[in-house]
Protein backbone atom coordinates (compact mmCIF):
# COMPACT_ATOMS: atom_id res chain seq x y z
CA UNK A 1 0.00 0.00 0.00
CA UNK A 2 3.02 2.59 -0.09
CA UNK A 3 3.03 4.90 -2.21
CA UNK A 4 5.27 5.64 -5.11
CA UNK A 5 8.61 6.46 -3.95
CA UNK A 6 9.65 10.33 -4.91
CA UNK A 7 11.39 10.94 -8.15
CA UNK A 8 14.38 13.11 -6.93
CA UNK A 9 15.57 14.18 -3.04
CA UNK A 10 18.33 16.81 -2.63
CA UNK A 11 20.39 16.62 0.50
CA UNK A 12 22.54 20.26 1.17
CA UNK A 13 25.75 19.51 2.99
CA UNK A 14 28.41 16.37 2.11
CA UNK A 15 29.68 16.44 5.56
CA UNK A 16 28.59 12.82 8.16
CA UNK A 17 24.74 14.24 8.27
CA UNK A 18 24.48 14.82 4.42
CA UNK A 19 26.35 11.77 3.70
CA UNK A 20 24.57 9.42 6.26
CA UNK A 21 21.41 10.97 5.54
CA UNK A 22 21.87 9.50 1.92
CA UNK A 23 23.06 6.67 2.75
CA UNK A 24 20.04 5.34 5.01
CA UNK A 25 17.14 6.97 2.26
CA UNK A 26 18.43 4.94 -0.33
CA UNK A 27 17.79 2.25 2.14
CA UNK A 28 14.45 3.00 2.90
CA UNK A 29 13.24 4.79 -0.44
CA UNK A 30 14.95 1.98 -2.50
CA UNK A 31 16.91 2.08 -5.64
CA UNK A 32 14.82 4.41 -8.25
CA UNK A 33 14.91 7.15 -6.76
CA UNK A 34 17.76 10.07 -7.63
CA UNK A 35 19.70 11.18 -4.89
CA UNK A 36 21.77 14.56 -5.06
CA UNK A 37 24.04 16.00 -2.47
CA UNK A 38 25.03 19.29 -3.00
CA UNK A 39 28.60 20.27 -1.59
CA UNK A 40 30.14 23.61 -1.73
CA UNK A 41 33.56 22.93 -0.14
CA UNK A 42 34.96 19.18 0.70
CA UNK A 43 33.34 16.11 1.47
CA UNK A 44 33.40 15.21 4.71
CA UNK A 45 32.72 18.74 5.72
CA UNK A 46 33.99 19.34 9.48
CA UNK A 47 35.25 16.05 9.23
CA UNK A 48 38.94 17.01 7.91
CA UNK A 49 42.32 16.96 7.95
CA UNK A 50 45.54 18.87 7.30
CA UNK A 51 49.04 17.82 6.34
CA UNK A 52 51.99 18.04 7.92
CA UNK A 53 55.50 17.31 6.03
CA UNK A 54 53.51 14.58 3.88
CA UNK A 55 51.80 12.82 6.62
CA UNK A 56 47.33 13.43 7.35
CA UNK A 57 46.27 14.37 10.52
CA UNK A 58 43.06 14.85 11.94
CA UNK A 59 41.99 18.81 12.06
CA UNK A 60 38.00 18.35 13.29
CA UNK A 61 36.05 15.58 14.25
CA UNK A 62 38.62 13.58 15.44
CA UNK A 63 37.73 10.65 18.10
CA UNK A 64 34.61 8.38 18.10
CA UNK A 65 33.27 6.75 20.67
CA UNK A 66 33.29 2.99 21.20
CA UNK A 67 29.50 2.91 21.83
CA UNK A 68 28.89 5.37 18.97
CA UNK A 69 27.56 2.53 16.98
CA UNK A 70 25.90 4.27 13.86
CA UNK A 71 29.65 5.07 13.27
CA UNK A 72 30.78 1.81 13.76
CA UNK A 73 28.42 0.07 11.86
CA UNK A 74 29.65 2.78 8.33
CA UNK A 75 33.03 1.66 9.02
CA UNK A 76 32.24 -2.01 9.08
CA UNK A 77 29.24 -1.82 6.12
CA UNK A 78 32.23 0.26 3.66
CA UNK A 79 34.84 -1.94 4.87
CA UNK A 80 37.51 0.58 6.26
CA UNK A 81 39.71 0.09 9.07
CA UNK A 82 39.96 1.70 12.72
CA UNK A 83 42.70 2.47 15.01
CA UNK A 84 42.50 3.73 18.80
CA UNK A 85 43.17 6.80 19.78
CA UNK A 86 44.73 8.09 23.16
CA UNK A 87 45.49 10.90 24.74
CA UNK A 88 48.46 9.84 26.73
CA UNK A 89 49.16 11.10 30.24
CA UNK A 90 46.79 14.14 30.20
CA UNK A 91 47.64 17.48 33.03
CA UNK A 92 45.65 20.26 33.54
CA UNK A 93 47.61 23.70 33.48
CA UNK A 94 45.34 27.20 35.40
CA UNK A 95 48.13 29.60 34.27
CA UNK A 96 50.08 29.55 36.60
CA UNK A 97 51.04 25.72 36.90
CA UNK A 98 49.98 22.58 36.89
CA UNK A 99 47.24 21.45 39.30
CA UNK A 100 46.56 18.06 38.22
CA UNK A 101 49.25 15.25 36.45
CA UNK A 102 48.25 12.09 35.38
CA UNK A 103 50.72 9.34 36.28
CA UNK A 104 51.28 6.26 33.75
CA UNK A 105 50.59 3.83 37.08
CA UNK A 106 46.97 2.91 37.17
CA UNK A 107 47.52 2.64 41.10
CA UNK A 108 48.95 6.13 41.16
CA UNK A 109 46.67 7.53 39.58
CA UNK A 110 43.87 6.61 41.36
CA UNK A 111 45.32 7.29 44.58
CA UNK A 112 46.33 11.06 43.14
CA UNK A 113 42.66 11.08 42.00
CA UNK A 114 41.03 10.03 45.17
CA UNK A 115 43.45 12.59 47.30
CA UNK A 116 42.51 15.69 45.55
CA UNK A 117 38.84 14.64 44.56
CA UNK A 118 37.74 12.21 46.57
CA UNK A 119 35.68 9.82 44.83
CA UNK A 120 34.38 12.22 42.42
CA UNK A 121 36.33 11.12 38.97
CA UNK A 122 34.07 7.27 39.72
CA UNK A 123 30.71 9.16 40.12
CA UNK A 124 31.46 11.50 37.32
CA UNK A 125 31.78 7.81 35.40
CA UNK A 126 28.66 6.58 36.51
CA UNK A 127 27.13 9.66 35.88
CA UNK A 128 27.96 9.17 32.37
CA UNK A 129 27.55 6.27 32.03
CA UNK A 130 23.68 6.29 33.39
CA UNK A 131 22.88 8.65 30.41
CA UNK A 132 24.98 6.84 27.96
CA UNK A 133 22.99 4.01 29.33
CA UNK A 134 20.08 5.46 28.42
CA UNK A 135 20.84 7.16 24.71
CA UNK A 136 21.93 3.49 23.73
CA UNK A 137 17.40 3.40 23.50
CA UNK A 138 17.97 4.84 19.86
CA UNK A 139 19.27 2.50 18.25
CA UNK A 140 16.51 0.17 19.49
CA UNK A 141 14.24 2.90 18.49
CA UNK A 142 15.63 3.45 14.93
CA UNK A 143 16.28 0.17 14.12
CA UNK A 144 12.17 -0.64 14.31
CA UNK A 145 12.00 2.47 12.17
CA UNK A 146 10.46 4.74 14.26
CA UNK A 147 11.07 8.64 14.26
CA UNK A 148 10.83 11.84 16.04
CA UNK A 149 9.42 15.16 14.68
CA UNK A 150 11.63 17.09 16.77
CA UNK A 151 15.02 17.14 18.87
CA UNK A 152 12.91 16.94 22.23
CA UNK A 153 10.74 14.30 21.29
CA UNK A 154 13.53 12.44 20.39
CA UNK A 155 15.20 13.48 23.82
CA UNK A 156 11.91 12.35 25.61
CA UNK A 157 12.22 9.31 24.10
CA UNK A 158 15.38 8.41 25.33
CA UNK A 159 14.91 9.48 28.88
CA UNK A 160 11.87 11.41 29.82
CA UNK A 161 11.76 15.18 31.08
CA UNK A 162 15.26 14.49 32.46
CA UNK A 163 16.60 14.47 29.20
CA UNK A 164 14.70 17.09 27.83
CA UNK A 165 15.36 19.24 31.04
CA UNK A 166 18.95 18.97 30.50
CA UNK A 167 19.16 21.27 27.92
CA UNK A 168 17.80 23.75 30.03
CA UNK A 169 20.21 23.64 32.90
CA UNK A 170 23.43 24.29 32.73
CA UNK A 171 26.54 21.38 33.76
CA UNK A 172 27.30 23.33 36.29
CA UNK A 173 23.89 23.53 38.19
CA UNK A 174 23.69 20.48 37.57
CA UNK A 175 26.74 18.81 38.68
CA UNK A 176 27.08 21.48 42.02
CA UNK A 177 23.42 19.94 42.60
CA UNK A 178 24.68 17.00 42.27
CA UNK A 179 26.98 17.39 45.12
CA UNK A 180 30.18 17.65 43.01
CA UNK A 181 32.83 19.95 44.63
CA UNK A 182 33.90 23.51 42.88
CA UNK A 183 37.45 22.23 42.69
CA UNK A 184 36.63 19.08 40.88
CA UNK A 185 34.58 21.10 38.43
CA UNK A 186 37.07 23.80 37.65
CA UNK A 187 40.00 21.57 37.65
CA UNK A 188 38.74 18.17 35.82
CA UNK A 189 35.36 19.02 34.55
CA UNK A 190 35.56 22.46 32.72
CA UNK A 191 39.51 21.89 31.25
CA UNK A 192 37.54 19.19 29.50
CA UNK A 193 34.25 21.27 28.00
CA UNK A 194 37.09 23.79 26.98
CA UNK A 195 38.80 21.33 24.57
CA UNK A 196 36.15 19.62 23.35
CA UNK A 197 33.56 22.92 22.71
CA UNK A 198 36.21 25.25 23.19
CA UNK A 199 33.40 26.34 26.42
CA UNK A 200 32.90 26.61 30.03
CA UNK A 201 30.64 24.82 32.30
CA UNK A 202 27.74 27.28 30.96
CA UNK A 203 27.16 24.89 28.35
CA UNK A 204 24.08 22.74 28.86
CA UNK A 205 23.92 19.08 30.46
CA UNK A 206 23.52 17.05 27.73
CA UNK A 207 26.43 18.23 25.58
CA UNK A 208 28.22 17.99 28.84
CA UNK A 209 27.79 15.32 29.56
CA UNK A 210 28.80 13.88 25.87
CA UNK A 211 32.30 15.57 26.27
CA UNK A 212 32.62 13.87 29.61
CA UNK A 213 31.84 10.85 27.61
CA UNK A 214 35.27 11.84 25.33
CA UNK A 215 37.06 10.95 28.48
CA UNK A 216 35.86 7.52 28.61
CA UNK A 217 38.51 4.79 27.24
CA UNK A 218 38.38 2.59 23.75
CA UNK A 219 37.83 6.33 21.99
CA UNK A 220 38.87 4.77 17.92
CA UNK A 221 39.35 6.91 14.53
CA UNK A 222 38.94 5.73 11.23
CA UNK A 223 42.62 4.79 9.35
CA UNK A 224 43.15 7.41 6.44
CA UNK A 225 40.96 9.74 8.00
CA UNK A 226 37.20 9.86 9.45
CA UNK A 227 36.36 11.71 6.14
CA UNK A 228 36.48 8.63 4.22
CA UNK A 229 33.38 7.68 6.03
CA UNK A 230 31.16 10.45 4.39
CA UNK A 231 32.94 9.46 0.50
CA UNK A 232 32.48 6.02 1.13
CA UNK A 233 28.66 6.81 2.29
CA UNK A 234 28.26 8.78 -0.58
CA UNK A 235 29.12 6.04 -3.18
CA UNK A 236 27.62 3.26 -1.23
CA UNK A 237 24.05 5.64 -1.30
CA UNK A 238 25.01 5.41 -4.92
CA UNK A 239 24.16 9.48 -4.30
CA UNK A 240 25.29 11.76 -7.30
CA UNK A 241 27.61 14.40 -5.74
CA UNK A 242 27.00 18.08 -6.99
CA UNK A 243 29.83 20.19 -6.40
CA UNK A 244 28.34 23.55 -5.66
CA UNK A 245 26.83 26.05 -3.38
CA UNK A 246 23.16 26.21 -3.08
CA UNK A 247 21.46 30.01 -2.68
CA UNK A 248 17.96 29.31 -2.14
CA UNK A 249 15.43 26.88 -2.09
CA UNK A 250 11.40 27.42 -3.25
CA UNK A 251 8.27 25.71 -3.34
CA UNK A 252 6.76 25.73 -6.59
CA UNK A 253 3.93 23.85 -8.80
CA UNK A 254 5.40 21.58 -11.23
CA UNK A 255 3.45 19.24 -14.02
CA UNK A 256 5.62 15.99 -13.88
CA UNK A 257 5.90 13.53 -16.33
CA UNK A 258 2.64 11.68 -15.47
CA UNK A 259 0.47 14.48 -16.57
CA UNK A 260 -0.58 15.96 -12.41
CA UNK A 261 0.92 19.23 -11.49
CA UNK A 262 3.01 18.45 -8.42
CA UNK A 263 4.60 20.76 -5.72
CA UNK A 264 8.32 20.67 -5.86
CA UNK A 265 11.13 22.36 -4.25
CA UNK A 266 13.21 24.47 -6.39
CA UNK A 267 16.53 24.75 -5.53
CA UNK A 268 18.95 27.40 -7.30
CA UNK A 269 22.81 26.44 -6.85
CA UNK A 270 25.77 27.92 -7.97
CA UNK A 271 29.02 26.26 -9.55
CA UNK A 272 32.35 28.04 -10.34
CA UNK A 273 30.28 31.44 -11.91
CA UNK A 274 27.17 29.71 -13.19
CA UNK A 275 23.79 29.31 -12.18
CA UNK A 276 21.60 26.34 -11.93
CA UNK A 277 18.47 25.18 -10.57
CA UNK A 278 16.76 21.75 -10.40
CA UNK A 279 13.26 20.18 -9.12
CA UNK A 280 12.81 18.02 -6.00
CA UNK A 281 10.34 16.34 -4.33
CA UNK A 282 11.95 16.23 -0.48
CA UNK A 283 14.93 18.29 0.54
CA UNK A 284 17.28 17.45 3.60
CA UNK A 285 19.23 20.01 4.86
CA UNK A 286 22.26 19.08 6.54
CA UNK A 287 24.12 21.81 6.98
CA UNK A 288 23.99 24.34 10.37
CA UNK A 289 21.47 26.89 8.68
CA UNK A 290 23.41 29.85 9.79
CA UNK A 291 24.22 33.20 7.51
CA UNK A 292 27.71 32.79 8.51
CA UNK A 293 27.50 28.95 7.10
CA UNK A 294 24.89 27.86 4.82
CA UNK A 295 24.00 31.11 3.50
CA UNK A 296 20.67 29.51 2.09
CA UNK A 297 17.69 31.64 1.67
CA UNK A 298 14.20 30.04 1.83
CA UNK A 299 12.09 32.13 -0.76
CA UNK A 300 7.97 32.73 -0.12
CA UNK A 301 7.39 30.52 2.21
CA UNK A 302 4.32 30.85 4.19
CA UNK A 303 4.72 31.14 6.95
CA UNK A 304 7.93 32.33 6.17
CA UNK A 305 10.95 30.10 7.42
CA UNK A 306 12.58 31.73 10.23
CA UNK A 307 16.08 33.29 9.94
CA UNK A 308 18.73 31.25 12.10
CA UNK A 309 20.40 33.63 14.44
CA UNK A 310 22.10 31.14 16.08
CA UNK A 311 25.91 31.43 16.53
CA UNK A 312 28.84 28.75 16.57
CA UNK A 313 31.70 28.74 18.22
CA UNK A 314 35.30 29.81 17.02
CA UNK A 315 37.89 27.25 17.15
CA UNK A 316 41.13 27.00 15.90
CA UNK A 317 42.98 24.04 14.76
CA UNK A 318 46.86 24.80 15.01
CA UNK A 319 49.19 21.53 14.22
CA UNK A 320 52.84 21.89 15.10
CA UNK A 321 55.76 19.91 14.32
CA UNK A 322 57.91 21.36 17.03
CA UNK A 323 59.56 20.51 20.29
CA UNK A 324 57.27 21.84 23.04
CA UNK A 325 58.37 24.39 25.72
CA UNK A 326 57.18 22.58 28.56
CA UNK A 327 58.80 24.84 30.94
CA UNK A 328 55.54 27.30 29.63
CA UNK A 329 53.27 24.80 31.87
CA UNK A 330 56.11 23.43 34.53
CA UNK A 331 59.53 24.26 36.38
CA UNK A 332 60.37 20.19 35.82
CA UNK A 333 63.26 19.55 33.54
CA UNK A 334 62.31 19.00 30.03
CA UNK A 335 63.44 15.32 30.17
CA UNK A 336 60.99 14.78 33.09
CA UNK A 337 57.73 16.22 31.39
CA UNK A 338 56.09 12.72 30.82
CA UNK A 339 52.42 14.97 29.51
CA UNK A 340 51.13 14.47 26.21
CA UNK A 341 48.25 16.56 26.66
CA UNK A 342 47.86 19.49 28.63
CA UNK A 343 44.22 20.78 28.86
CA UNK A 344 43.69 24.13 30.56
CA UNK A 345 41.50 25.85 33.10
CA UNK A 346 38.81 28.17 32.00
CA UNK A 347 41.12 31.11 32.06
CA UNK A 348 40.61 34.37 29.76
CA UNK A 349 44.48 35.26 29.93
CA UNK A 350 45.06 31.82 28.11
CA UNK A 351 45.67 31.83 24.65
CA UNK A 352 45.21 27.81 24.24
CA UNK A 353 42.06 25.84 24.93
CA UNK A 354 44.56 22.73 24.51
CA UNK A 355 47.77 21.13 23.64
CA UNK A 356 48.29 17.71 22.96
CA UNK A 357 50.65 15.48 20.29
CA UNK A 358 48.60 13.83 17.78
CA UNK A 359 49.39 11.07 15.36
CA UNK A 360 49.18 11.14 11.58
CA UNK A 361 45.25 8.99 10.18
CA UNK A 362 47.50 5.85 9.01
CA UNK A 363 50.11 5.53 12.05
CA UNK A 364 47.68 6.38 15.18
CA UNK A 365 48.30 2.54 16.68
CA UNK A 366 51.93 2.50 16.00
CA UNK A 367 52.90 6.45 16.14
CA UNK A 368 56.94 6.45 15.29
CA UNK A 369 58.54 7.08 18.51
CA UNK A 370 60.67 10.55 18.09
CA UNK A 371 64.11 10.77 18.26
CA UNK A 372 64.66 14.65 18.35
CA UNK A 373 62.50 15.39 20.88
CA UNK A 374 59.82 16.89 18.23
CA UNK A 375 56.36 15.92 18.09
CA UNK A 376 53.33 16.83 15.98
CA UNK A 377 51.00 18.85 18.40
CA UNK A 378 47.66 19.94 17.99
CA UNK A 379 46.46 23.25 19.67
CA UNK A 380 42.88 23.88 20.21
CA UNK A 381 42.76 27.98 20.52
CA UNK A 382 39.78 30.20 20.04
CA UNK A 383 41.87 32.62 18.10
CA UNK A 384 44.97 32.22 15.64
CA UNK A 385 48.37 31.95 17.31
CA UNK A 386 50.29 34.75 16.31
CA UNK A 387 54.13 33.67 15.52
CA UNK A 388 55.10 35.21 19.48
CA UNK A 389 52.12 32.77 20.78
CA UNK A 390 53.60 29.66 19.05
CA UNK A 391 57.34 30.72 20.08
CA UNK A 392 56.62 30.43 23.77
CA UNK A 393 55.11 27.24 22.97
CA UNK A 394 57.66 25.83 21.37
CA UNK A 395 61.44 25.38 21.75
CA UNK A 396 61.63 25.87 18.27
CA UNK A 397 59.45 24.23 15.24
CA UNK A 398 59.80 23.27 11.78
CA UNK A 399 56.01 23.90 10.73
CA UNK A 400 52.84 25.33 11.62
CA UNK A 401 49.85 25.48 9.83
CA UNK A 402 45.89 25.93 11.13
CA UNK A 403 42.69 25.41 10.30
CA UNK A 404 39.80 27.94 11.16
CA UNK A 405 36.39 26.80 12.48
CA UNK A 406 32.82 27.45 13.42
CA UNK A 407 32.86 24.40 15.47
CA UNK A 408 29.38 23.88 17.17
CA UNK A 409 26.52 25.88 18.84
CA UNK A 410 27.65 28.48 21.13
CA UNK A 411 25.73 26.90 24.41
CA UNK A 412 23.55 28.90 26.17
CA UNK A 413 21.00 27.14 28.61
CA UNK A 414 17.62 26.96 28.33
CA UNK A 415 18.07 25.76 24.66
CA UNK A 416 15.41 25.17 22.27
CA UNK A 417 16.52 22.89 19.24
CA UNK A 418 15.22 24.18 15.72
CA UNK A 419 12.70 22.12 14.13
CA UNK A 420 13.29 19.05 11.86
CA UNK A 421 10.02 19.84 10.01
CA UNK A 422 10.91 23.13 7.98
CA UNK A 423 8.16 22.52 5.81
CA UNK A 424 6.11 19.64 4.19
CA UNK A 425 8.78 17.66 2.68
CA UNK A 426 11.76 20.02 3.87
CA UNK A 427 13.73 18.52 7.14
CA UNK A 428 16.79 19.87 8.89
CA UNK A 429 19.22 17.88 10.44
CA UNK A 430 21.49 19.89 12.23
CA UNK A 431 19.11 21.24 14.79
CA UNK A 432 20.65 18.11 16.68
CA UNK A 433 23.81 20.07 17.33
CA UNK A 434 21.70 22.53 19.92
CA UNK A 435 21.38 19.36 22.61
CA UNK A 436 25.37 17.89 21.15
CA UNK A 437 27.23 18.82 18.93
CA UNK A 438 29.18 15.09 17.86
CA UNK A 439 29.71 12.91 14.42
CA UNK A 440 27.42 10.46 15.81
CA UNK A 441 24.62 12.83 16.74
CA UNK A 442 24.74 13.99 13.12
CA UNK A 443 24.26 10.29 11.85
CA UNK A 444 21.40 9.94 14.24
CA UNK A 445 19.55 13.21 12.95
CA UNK A 446 20.27 12.14 9.55
CA UNK A 447 18.86 8.16 10.23
CA UNK A 448 15.78 10.42 12.10
CA UNK A 449 15.12 12.43 9.00
CA UNK A 450 15.37 10.04 6.17
CA UNK A 451 12.68 7.58 8.34
CA UNK A 452 10.69 10.78 9.31
CA UNK A 453 10.29 11.86 5.06
CA UNK A 454 9.74 8.10 4.77
CA UNK A 455 7.16 7.65 6.32
CA UNK A 456 5.44 11.44 6.14
CA UNK A 457 5.80 10.20 2.46
CA UNK A 458 3.86 7.30 2.78
CA UNK A 459 1.49 8.84 5.70
CA UNK A 460 2.94 6.17 8.37
CA UNK A 461 1.49 8.74 11.24
CA UNK A 462 2.05 5.63 13.60
CA UNK A 463 5.82 5.11 13.22
CA UNK A 464 6.17 9.13 14.63
CA UNK A 465 6.51 10.09 17.66
CA UNK A 466 5.04 7.20 19.35
CA UNK A 467 4.80 7.51 23.09
CA UNK A 468 5.95 4.69 25.58
CA UNK A 469 8.23 3.01 23.21
CA UNK A 470 10.47 1.57 25.30
CA UNK A 471 8.21 -0.22 26.90
CA UNK A 472 6.51 -1.43 23.93
CA UNK A 473 9.81 -2.37 22.32
CA UNK A 474 10.66 -4.18 25.72
CA UNK A 475 8.12 -6.87 25.30
CA UNK A 476 9.06 -7.31 21.13
CA UNK A 477 11.80 -10.14 20.62
C1 LIG B 1 37.76 21.09 15.66
C2 LIG B 1 36.63 20.12 15.81
C3 LIG B 1 36.81 18.97 16.55
C4 LIG B 1 35.76 18.05 16.67
N1 LIG B 1 35.99 16.87 17.32
C5 LIG B 1 35.04 15.92 17.32
C6 LIG B 1 35.33 14.63 17.83
O1 LIG B 1 36.46 14.36 18.24
N2 LIG B 1 34.35 13.70 17.83
C7 LIG B 1 33.11 13.97 17.33
O2 LIG B 1 32.24 13.07 17.36
N3 LIG B 1 32.81 15.18 16.83
C8 LIG B 1 33.75 16.15 16.79
N4 LIG B 1 33.49 17.36 16.23
C9 LIG B 1 32.13 17.63 15.77
C10 LIG B 1 31.86 16.98 14.41
O3 LIG B 1 32.94 17.19 13.55
C11 LIG B 1 30.60 17.58 13.82
O4 LIG B 1 29.55 17.49 14.76
C12 LIG B 1 30.15 16.86 12.56
O5 LIG B 1 31.23 16.63 11.69
C13 LIG B 1 29.08 17.69 11.88
O6 LIG B 1 28.73 17.08 10.66
P1 LIG B 1 27.58 17.67 9.75
O7 LIG B 1 27.54 16.85 8.52
O8 LIG B 1 26.35 17.77 10.55
O9 LIG B 1 28.02 19.16 9.40
P2 LIG B 1 29.26 19.62 8.51
O10 LIG B 1 30.38 18.67 8.63
O11 LIG B 1 29.51 21.04 8.87
O12 LIG B 1 28.70 19.51 7.02
C14 LIG B 1 27.95 20.50 6.40
C15 LIG B 1 28.44 20.62 4.97
O13 LIG B 1 27.55 21.46 4.25
C16 LIG B 1 28.29 22.22 3.33
N5 LIG B 1 27.49 23.41 3.00
C17 LIG B 1 27.18 24.44 3.82
N6 LIG B 1 26.40 25.32 3.17
C18 LIG B 1 26.22 24.84 1.93
C19 LIG B 1 25.50 25.33 0.79
N7 LIG B 1 24.82 26.48 0.82
N8 LIG B 1 25.54 24.59 -0.34
C20 LIG B 1 26.22 23.40 -0.39
N9 LIG B 1 26.92 22.91 0.66
C21 LIG B 1 26.90 23.62 1.80
C22 LIG B 1 29.57 22.56 4.08
O14 LIG B 1 30.61 22.87 3.17
C23 LIG B 1 29.81 21.26 4.85
O15 LIG B 1 30.68 20.41 4.15
C24 LIG B 1 34.50 18.30 16.07
C25 LIG B 1 34.32 19.47 15.32
C26 LIG B 1 35.37 20.36 15.18
C27 LIG B 1 35.18 21.58 14.32
C1 LIG C 1 27.26 11.05 21.13
C2 LIG C 1 27.92 10.32 22.22
C3 LIG C 1 27.08 9.52 23.12
C4 LIG C 1 29.24 10.31 22.46
C5 LIG C 1 30.23 11.06 21.66
C6 LIG C 1 31.41 11.36 22.50
C7 LIG C 1 32.38 12.15 21.70
C8 LIG C 1 33.35 11.43 20.89
C9 LIG C 1 32.29 13.50 21.73
C10 LIG C 1 33.17 14.39 20.92
C11 LIG C 1 33.25 15.70 21.56
C12 LIG C 1 34.08 16.65 20.76
C13 LIG C 1 33.39 17.69 19.97
C14 LIG C 1 35.41 16.60 20.86
C15 LIG C 1 36.31 17.59 20.20
S1 LIG C 1 38.03 17.48 20.62
C16 LIG C 1 38.39 15.79 20.45
C17 LIG C 1 39.80 15.43 20.81
N1 LIG C 1 40.11 15.78 22.13
C18 LIG C 1 40.82 15.99 19.86
O1 LIG C 1 41.94 16.15 20.32
O2 LIG C 1 40.58 16.21 18.69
Amino acid sequence: ELRAPPDKIAIIGGGIGGTSAAYYLRQKFGKDVKIDVFERGEVGGRLATLNVQDQEYEAGGSVIHPLNLHMKRFVKDLGLSTVQVSSGLVGVYDGEALVFEESSWFIINMIKLIWRYGFQSLRMHMWVEDLLDKFMRIYRYQSHDYAFSSVEKLLHALGGDDFVGSLNRTLLETLQKAGFSEKFLHELVAPVMRTNYGQNLDINTFVGAVSMACTDSGLWAVEGGNKLVCSGLLRASKSNLISGSVMSIEEKTRTKQTGNPTKMYEVVYQTGSETHSDFYDIILVATPLNRNMANITFLNFDPPIEEFHQYYQPIVTTLVKGELNSTFFSSRAKDKFGLSTVLTMDNLDLFINSVGITSSVRNKDDPQPSTDGTHVWKIFSRETLTKAQILKLFLSYDYAVKKSWLACPQYKPPEKCPSIILHDRLYYLNGIEWAASAMEMSAIAAHNAALLAYHRWNGRTDMIDQDGLYEKLKTEL
